[in-house]
């Protein structure tokens, strides 16, 4: 469904994505990075409103590049707000389905459809200004169904919203989905997209990463170069255990001795060990915390062992 192959887009001096290399089957996948990472760079350029500098990119077999016909087939939810705020949901949805070459009886008909299946239909003769942003979300997410799109694509959908409209969105999704349609979804939260779909693409630097499944992704991340915290009064006396063992890169003692930073070529024999020691030794210990977990210390330790700048 979507081949990237050699794609680099510059702006400027400034790199959007770098030599991907990508082929996604028909299917729902994530498109996770922190900010900054090429998210939208690679979504604009799927929809054809850039143009790579080098490679190819293709969708539905064929190049999206000023493809009307072709973009036709593709439903985007932009990150980007709604401008309009004094027409309606149903005004506003209807006029870009409109854009999309349907006649105006059709496109009321099919918006009203759209704005229907997000929930909208109460609301859809108020202005958009008079919306809570979950709504203008839903709005959204209607406007790029509305034309019936055979791939779906989101960027940052749940930005914003509080947990009811979260889960709302989540529902909605998980619905799509499950009608067997294609769906890319960006976001910087890994839970986010985990709840609609098990597949990844994980991208940072304008490069991507790894695909796979949220198990394959753990267990490349348990191959990782990790560092790792353990907190609580016996730390210290895990310090001989782990000297001993070949794929602890460093130790170090810190804050009065009751937490233990540990750098680990391979996180995933640490796991495997080390509550059998805890257990054996009877040891305090309060927790243990990975020093880099949130998600962009993750992808940068990842891009760094993509380097290989890390074994
Ligand atoms: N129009 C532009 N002009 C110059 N640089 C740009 C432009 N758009 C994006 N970039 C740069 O390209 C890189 C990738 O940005 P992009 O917006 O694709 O990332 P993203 O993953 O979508 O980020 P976010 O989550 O913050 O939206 C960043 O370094 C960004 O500053």
């Amino acid at each position: 469904m979507i081949e990237l192959q050699n794609t680099t887009k510059l702006y400027g001096r400034v790199i959007g994505v770098n030599d991907l290399t990508l082929a996604l089957p028909a299917g729902a996948f994530g498109l996770v990075g922190p900010n900054g990472s090429g998210k939208t760079t690679l979504i604009n350029l799927l929809i054809g409103q850039l143009r790579p500098t080098l490679g190819t990119v293709r969708i539905f077999g064929e190049d999206p590049w000023r493809q009307r016909d072709l973009i036709r087939r593709v439903g985007l939810c932009p990150a980007t707000d709604i401008l309009y705020p004094n027409v309606s949901a149903l005004e506003w949805v209807q006029y870009l389905v409109r854009l999309h070459g349907f006649s105006l009886p059709e496109s009321k008909r099919l918006a009203e459809i759209a704005l229907h299946r997000v929930g909208m239909t109460a609301a859809m003769h108020r202005v958009i200004g008079s919306y809570s942003l979950g709504m203008r979300q839903r709005t959204k997410i209607a406007q790029a169904i509305a034309h019936e799109p055979e791939f779906l694509i989101l960027d940052e959908p749940y930005n914003g919203l509080d947990p009811v409209g979260r889960y709302e969105m989540t529902e909605l999704l998980k619905t799509w989905t499950a009608e067997g349609r294609g769906l890319l979804f960006a976001s910087h939260v890994l839970q986010e997209i985990e709840a609609v779909t098990s597949s990844f693409l994980l991208i940072y630097g304008g490069r991507v990463l790894a695909t796979g499944t949220a198990k394959d992704i753990e267990s490349i991340l348990a191959e990782t170069p990790q560092e790792i915290r353990v907190i609580g009064r016996d730390a210290p006396q895990l310090i001989h255990r782990l000297a001993e063992m070949p794929w602890v890169d460093s130790l170090q003692l810190l804050s009065e001795r009751t937490e233990l930073k540990v750098a680990l070529r391979e996180p995933v024999h640490f796991y495997e060990q080390v509550a059998g020691w805890i257990s054996e030794d009877g040891l305090r210990i309060d927790r243990i915390t990975t020093a880099d977990g949130n998600l962009a210390a993750i992808f940068s330790s990842l891009l760094k062992h993509h380097r290989g700048e890390l074994s």
